[in-house]
C-alpha cells in the first residue's frame, strides 16, 4: 500500500506508519489506537490519517462540512456518540466516522450501523467493557539462565539476530560448553558437531534452534499473553456477557491465562511451587535442622550421667581426644538419633522427594561432633539439584503452555478487537435509543434533483432538554425556502435539527426522527446567526462569502440563520433575496431563517416558498407554539399576536362597560384595530 497516497500523509508520516506491525490492517479498520502507536503520531492525528485513508479508498473529495457551524454540529453529535462509549478506543474509533458525500462510504457505515442497532446495551456488557483496552506489545524479554553456544562466527550473528532474548556465546570445543554449563542452567549448542558430546549440566544440542525460537525461548510468546493477561481476560468476559461468537476457544484461552503469572512465569503448578520454595528455604531449613539436632543432643547430655573409669579418662586425655570421642563412646545412640532428627527435619521442611532426600541426608554426617553442623558441600549439591530440577520443570511448563497458547494468539488478538468494536456498536445503539433514531432513507440518485429533505417527528439532539420534553418536528424542503416564525419559536432549533439529521445521515448513522427521506448532498453550508450588525469590513467579507456560496451547486444544502442582522433591514432583505435567487437557479437546497420573510419574498425575482413556525396563541403570557413549520405560510410575529390579544381584551372590556352591548365607539379597541390593520 502506498501510504503517501493518503491525503495528509507525507514522507515522514508514511515512514512512521511503515513501522507498525500491520499498517494496512490498522488503516482499513480505522484502528486509531494502533495507528497512534506509530512514532510521533498523536491520537488526533491518527484519527485524521484514518479518515484520509477512508477518503482515498472511497474516492471521497471531502469538504462535506463547508462552514464552521457545520463542523460544530458534527463535533456536537460526535460528542454525544462518544459520551456513550466505555473505552477510549471506541471514542477514537468513532472519530473516523465523518459525513461523506460518497455513496459507497455511506453504505459501508450504514451496514455497520444496521448491525449495531441490533445490539442490546446490557448493563452487564457495559460493565465488562470497563476493563477492556487495546493489546500492548510485550517489552523486551531477557532470559538469563539459558544461553546459546556456537563455534561459528556467522552463526553467532544469526543467533543474536534471531533470538535476542538469550546471550549467545562463542566456544572453541566441548570444554567450552562445559564451562558455560557451570554458569547457565541450560546451554543450547547450535552446532551439529556437538551431537553426542557428554558434558556435565543441562547441555542440549539443537541445530534447528534458530528456526524454532518459541521452543528455545517460550518466554517470547508467553510475554504477549502475560503482558495482556487482564485485557484478554476482559475480552473473554465481554464475549461471555454479550454472548458473542468468539474468534478463539474462550475456555482454552482462560485456562492458559490462569496458568500464567503476570511476570511471564508459569503459575499454579504444585511441583514447581514445591521446588521454588525448597530452593528459597534451603538455608533456613538447614539451620533449623542443626538446631533440632543440637537441642536434642544438649538435652541428652544434660540428662546423662557419664561414668568413666579413671584409666579410660587417662587414655582419652593422653590421646588429646575431645568431647567428640566421648560422645561416640558414651552417647552414640543419642547422637545417631539427633542427627537422624536433623535429617528428617530437613527432608520434611523442604518436602523433598526420594532422590533429593538422599542428598539432603548427607548434609549431616555420622561422625559425632558437637555442636552438630551441616556439611556445606552437601547443602551446595542439594541446592544445585533443586535449582536444576526447578529450571527443568519451569522450562518444560513454559514450553507446554507456550505451545498451548501459540495457536490462540491470532484468535486472542481478534477477540480483543471484536470486544472493542462491540463498544463502538453499543455507543451507536445507545445513541439511537436515547434520541429515538431511525435509519434515514436516501432517494435514488436519479431522483436527487429536485429533492431536498423530509423529516417527520424529528427531535434535535442538540436541545438541552430531555427527549420527552421536545416536541417532534415535521419539516420538508425541496429547493429554496424561507423560514419565518415567532421569537423563540424554534427556528434555530429547526435548522440545528436539519443539520444534525443531514450530518448523521451522511455519516451513515441513524438519525433522531421517526422517519427521514433525503437526497445525498455534496456539502453542508450552515451559517449561524451573526451577533449584531457588522462593520463595513466584516460586512464586505460576509457578502463575498455569500457570493461564493451563491455559486453553490445543485448538491449543496445551505442553512442560514437570520442573516438580516448583518446590516440594516432594507439592505438585508435585498441581499438575501439575491442570494436566494442564485441558489434557486443553481438547484441548491436551502433554508433561510428570517424575520423579514415577507419583505424578502417581495424583493425576490421568483416565487420563494415561505414556511412559518406559528404561535397558536398566548397562554398565561407565554407563547404556545406549533414547532413544526407550516408550509407556504408566513407566520404571524409575536408583536402582532400581542396586539391581537390586547385588541380582544379591550373589546371585551368595552362590551362589559356598555352593559353587555357592543360599543364600537370605544377609543381603545379602535386604536388596536388600527395597529392590526398595519400587520395585514
Ligand atoms: N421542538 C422543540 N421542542 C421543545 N422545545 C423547543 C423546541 N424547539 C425549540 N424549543 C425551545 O425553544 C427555545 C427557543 O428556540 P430557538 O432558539 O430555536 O427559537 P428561535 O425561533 O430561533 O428564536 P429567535 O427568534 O429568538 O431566534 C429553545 O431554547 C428550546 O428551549
Amino acid at each position: 500500500m502506498d501510504l503517501e497516497s493518503i491525503p495528509g500523509v507525507g514522507e515522514k508520516t508514511a515512514r512512521a506508519l511503515a513501522e507498525l506491525d500491520d499498517p494496512e490492517r490498522a488503516l482499513r479498520a480505522g484502528d486509531v489506537a494502533a495507528i497512534a502507536a506509530a512514532p510521533g503520531i498523536s491520537q488526533g492525528r491518527a484519527a485524521r490519517i484514518a479518515r484520509g485513508a477512508i477518503r482515498r479508498d472511497h474516492d471521497d473529495p471531502g469538504g462535506f462540512l463547508a462552514t464552521d457551524r457545520a463542523r460544530e454540529i458534527y463535533r456536537e453529535v460526535l460528542a454525544l456518540l462518544e459520551e456513550r462509549t466505555v473505552t477510549d478506543y471506541a471514542a477514537q474509533r468513532l472519530e473516523t466516522i465523518y459525513p461523506s458525500p460518497t455513496r459507497s462510504r455511506i453504505e459501508e457505515v450504514r451496514a455497520f450501523a444496521a448491525e449495531a442497532l441490533e445490539r442490546e446495551p446490557d448493563p452487564a456488557v457495559l460493565e465488562a467493557l470497563e476493563g477492556l483496552e487495546p493489546l500492548r506489545e510485550p517489552g523486551d524479554v531477557r532470559v538469563r539462565e539459558r544461553c546459546l553456544a556456537t563455534t561459528d562466527a556467522e552463526r553467532y550473528s544469526e543467533a543474536r539476530e534471531a533470538i535476542p532474548e538469550l546471550s549467545v556465546e562463542v566456544v572453541e570445543d566441548a570444554q567450552g560448553l562445559a564451562e558455560l554449563a557451570r554458569g547457565y542452567s541450560t546451554v543450547i549448542a547450535l552446532d551439529e558437531s556437538f551431537a553426542g558430546v557428554t558434558v556435565e549440566g543441562d547441555v542440549q544440542v539443537r541445530p534447528d534452534a534458530l528456526e524454532n525460537p518459541a521452543e528455545v525461548v517460550p518466554e517470547r510468546p508467553l510475554a504477549f499473553f502475560a503482558r495482556n493477561r487482564d485485557r484478554l481476560g476482559a475480552a473473554v468476559a465481554v464475549h461471555r456477557a454479550a454472548d458473542m461468537d468468539a474468534a478463539c476457544d474462550l475456555s482454552a484461552l482462560e485456562n492458559g491465562l490462569s496458568r500464567l503469572a503476570e511476570d511471564g512465569t508459569v503459575a499454579g503448578d504444585d511441583e514447581l511451587d514445591r521446588l521454588t520454595t525448597a530452593v528459597d528455604d534451603l538455608d533456613a531449613a538447614a539451620s533449623a535442622a542443626e538446631s533440632v539436632a543440637n537441642d536434642r543432643l544438649r538435652e541428652a547430655i544434660r540428662e546423662q550421667d557419664v561414668t568413666i573409669e579413671g584409666s579410660d579418662l587417662l587414655s582419652l586425655v593422653e590421646r588429646g581426644a575431645g568431647v567428640d570421642s566421648l560422645l561416640s563412646r558414651e552417647l552414640a545412640d543419642e547422637y545417631a538419633a539427633a542427627v537422624e532428627a536433623a535429617r528428617d527435619h530437613l527432608v520434611d521442611a523442604l518436602d523433598l522427594d526420594q532422590g533429593e532426600s538422599e542428598i539432603a541426608r548427607r548434609a549431616f554426617g555420622d561422625e559425632p561432633t558437637f555442636p552438630v553442623e551441616r556439611d556445606e558441600d552437601a547443602i551446595g549439591r542439594l541446592r544445585e539439584e533443586l535449582t536444576a530440577a526447578k529450571e527443568r520443570r519451569a522450562g518444560r511448563l513454559k514450553r507446554e503452555l507456550a505451545a498451548d497458547l501459540a495457536d490462540q494468539r491470532e484468535g486472542a488478538r481478534q477477540l480483543v478487537r471484536d470486544a472493542l468494536e462491540l463498544d463502538v456498536e453499543l455507543a451507536i445503539a445507545r445513541f439511537a435509543r436515547d434520541f429515538g433514531c431511525t435509519m434515514p432513507e436516501f432517494v435514488p440518485a436519479a431522483e436527487a434533483r429536485g429533492t431536498g429533505f423530509a423529516i417527520e417527528g424529528g427531535r434535535s439532539p442538540l436541545l438541552d432538554e430531555p427527549l420527552e420534553a421536545i416536541d417532534p418536528v415535521d419539516y420538508a424542503v425541496s429547493g429554496v425556502a424561507l423560514l419565518s416564525g415567532v421569537n423563540s419559536g424554534g427556528k434555530t432549533s429547526t435548522l440545528d435539527l436539519v443539520a444534525s439529521v443531514v450530518v448523521l445521515a451522511h455519516m451513515g448513522l441513524p438519525v433522531p426522527a421517526e422517519s427521514v427521506r433525503l437526497r445525498r448532498f455534496d456539502d453542508l453550508h450552515y451559517h449561524a446567526k451573526t451577533q449584531g450588525t457588522l462593520d463595513a469590513g466584516a460586512f464586505e467579507a460576509t457578502v463575498r462569502e455569500f457570493a461564493d456560496l451563491a455559486q453553490g451547486g445543485e448538491g449543496s444544502l445551505v442553512l442560514v440563520d437570520e442573516l438580516e442582522s448583518i446590516t440594516e433591514p432594507g439592505a438585508s432583505a435585498k441581499i438575501i433575496a439575491g442570494i436566494l435567487e442564485a441558489l434557486s437557479e443553481n438547484g441548491a437546497t436551502a433554508v433561510f431563517v428570517s424575520h423579514l420573510a415577507g419583505e424578502i419574498r417581495e424583493m425576490a425575482g421568483f416565487d420563494v416558498t415561505v414556511d412559518g413556525i406559528e404561535a397558536v396563541g398566548l397562554v398565561d403570557g407565554e407563547l404556545e407554539v406549533n414547532r413544526s413549520p407550516v408550509k407556504d405560510h408566513l407566520a404571524r410575529s409575536t408583536p402582532e399576536l400581542i396586539v391581537e390579544k390586547l385588541a380582544d381584551e379591550a373589546r371585551d372590556e368595552a362590551v362589559a362597560a356598555n352593559g353587555g352591548a357592543p360599543n364600537d365607539g370605544d377609543p381603545e379597541p379602535v386604536f388596536y384595530d388600527r395597529l392590526l390593520e398595519k400587520f395585514d
